[in-house]
């Protein structure tokens, strides 16, 4: 039987869910289940916007004919090419002989690769800023190029203020009898799928989706249609808003997410104190992933919310471990910028991940790699924990508001650490960082440096230095 939704007093959702499907576009795991949205007007013409998956397509013309009845189907509208939105138009003119498809040249060149039904004697070619009239109702059609792929356009209609925004403001998820977002529990139940799917589906494209951001900004937006997920009419400037974020890059949260690949359970130990560390220091919901086991879709999704991310990997054959080496190229592929990061690396006799990461990450814009870094050879020692503790002091004092002022109170208070320089070569010696390579523990005093002790530099002994100013 027909599973139709009444939108508003001339359109319908005549889309379907898919919950069997594990992987959408058989990358992104999808326990919440997919909607595939396609929307019909019954106006004096007849309109639908897209089609749907073949998985669904049989609920799917079942929603047209229960909605249609005697009427023909007089338009198609096809915002985009993607297969599962697209996969049954062929199946859509066998059974609706008559229909007209509205498209714009590049539209119908896919279509045209996709399927070998005569499209040029049924094609209505848009162009940018054309509109359509179907009798009460008239869309203009904007292109939304690379959301997310070349040939997208949305489409606007004026009356109502309705946008069907194809791919755009879509998410993972079923439709689970509520279509509407405001029927729903967005933050807890809903937005980290929303973040999930741009994030991953169009998050290499910011530059693209600011574009269509400003497009929409000039248009009296009530409602938005999109091709997956839920339909907006309240509180529309919420998602606008994530999409801002999302599409400049800009973290959503100061937060710290702490990623690790791990074989033997060394690098994750090393993570897990880091991470306690640095609730110690007033960081919240501070997030920890194994990147072997969280897909990652997640991973990608959670770097994009956070400010900050921790990269903890042991070497592998002279390379960074195999899941964390996916995840970065991974999210290099995503453009991820405007991040905080900090490395730490593992090896039992030549640890070279730490610098392999790096080279990575320096490949994407805007991002601050910290200088303070943690190298284990095999395991965290505990002569280490004051390189671990400079490095959580590093990230809390970007991420807890008042962190660093409060470090360096309290330096005051135990009387502070000082500086000696070495005046031969210039080496610094800095009590809070000693010279563990020389047997110097972290936060050694000056008069307790061995007299014996000579500069890592030049070889001068204690005399030849002087305090700093
Ligand atoms: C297949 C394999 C290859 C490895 N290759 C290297 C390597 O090239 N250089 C190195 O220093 N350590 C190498 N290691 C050792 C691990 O990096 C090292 O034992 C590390 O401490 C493991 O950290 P974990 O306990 O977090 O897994 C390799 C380990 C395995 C299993």
């Amino acid at each position: 039987m027909q599973f139709v939704k009444k939108i508003s007093e001339e359109l319908y959702w005549v889309g379907a869910n898919d919950r069997r499907l594990a992987l959408f576009e058989n990358v992104y795991p999808i326990p919440r289940g997919v909607s595939y949205n396609s929307y019909l007007w019954t106006d004096e013409k007849t309109v639908l916007f897209d089609t749907v998956d073949k998985a669904v397509s049989h609920q799917f013309f079942e929603n047209i004919q229960a909605v249609l009845g005697d009427r023909p189907l007089d338009y198609l509208v096809v915002t985009h090419m993607e297969p599962d939105h697209c996969a049954v138009i062929d199946e859509l003119v066998l059974r609706y002989p008559n229909v007209k498809i509205i498209c714009n040249t590049k539209i119908q060149g896919l279509i045209k690769q996709f399927f070998d039904f005569d499209i040029d004697s049924r094609a209505v070619i848009v162009k940018e800023k054309d509109t359509f009239s179907s009798g009460k109702h008239t869309f203009t059609f904007v292109s939304a190029p690379m959301v997310h792929w070349p040939e997208v356009m949305v489409a606007y209609e004026s009356t109502e203020g309705i946008l069907f925004s194809a791919d755009a403001f879509g998410t993972f998820g079923a439709i689970n009898g509520n279509i509407f977002a405001d029927e729903v529990n967005i933050d807890r139940d809903w937005m980290d799928d929303y973040r999930r799917y741009y994030t991953n589906i169009v998050g290499k494209y910011g530059v693209q989706v600011q574009a269509l951001l400003k497009k929409a900004a000039g248009l009296d937006i009530k409602m938005i249609c999109p091709l997956h997920g839920l339909i907006w009419r309240e509180n529309i400037g919420e998602l606008i808003e994530k999409y801002q974020l999302w599409s400049s890059y800009t973290p959503e949260d100061a937060a710290v997410t702490l990623f690790y690949g791990s074989i033997y359970g060394n690098t994750e130990n090393a993570v897990d104190i880091l991470a306690g560390k640095l609730a110690d220091r007033g960081v919240k919901n501070i997030t920890v992933y194994d990147a072997s086991v969280t897909h990652a879709s997640y991973l990608i999704s959670e770097a994009f919310r956070c400010s900050h991310i921790v990269f903890a990997s042991a070497t592998y054959n002279n390379g960074i471990f195999v899941s964390m080496e996916n995840l970065l190229h991974d999210l290099a592929a995503h453009n991820l910028q405007n991040r905080t990061m900090a490395i730490i690396q593992n090896g039992s006799w030549s640890p070279a991940s730490g610098r392999l990461m790096k080279e990575i990450l320096s490949s994407l814009k805007n991002n601050t790699i910290l200088e303070e870094e943690l190298t284990l050879k095999s395991s965290l020692k505990p002569e280490q924990e004051q390189s671990l503790d400079a490095l959580a002091d590093a990230i809390a004092a970007s991420v807890v508001p008042g962190f660093e002022n409060e470090k360096k109170d309290e330096g005051k208070e135990n009387g502070s650490m000082k500086k000696y320089v070495c005046d031969v070569c210039g080496y610094v010696y800095d009590e809070a960082e000693g010279d563990p390579d020389n047997g110097v523990a972290a936060g050694t005093k000056w008069e307790d440096v061995p007299e014996d002790w000579v500069c890592p530099l030049c070889g001068v002994g204690k005399d030849q230095f002087s305090e700093e100013a």
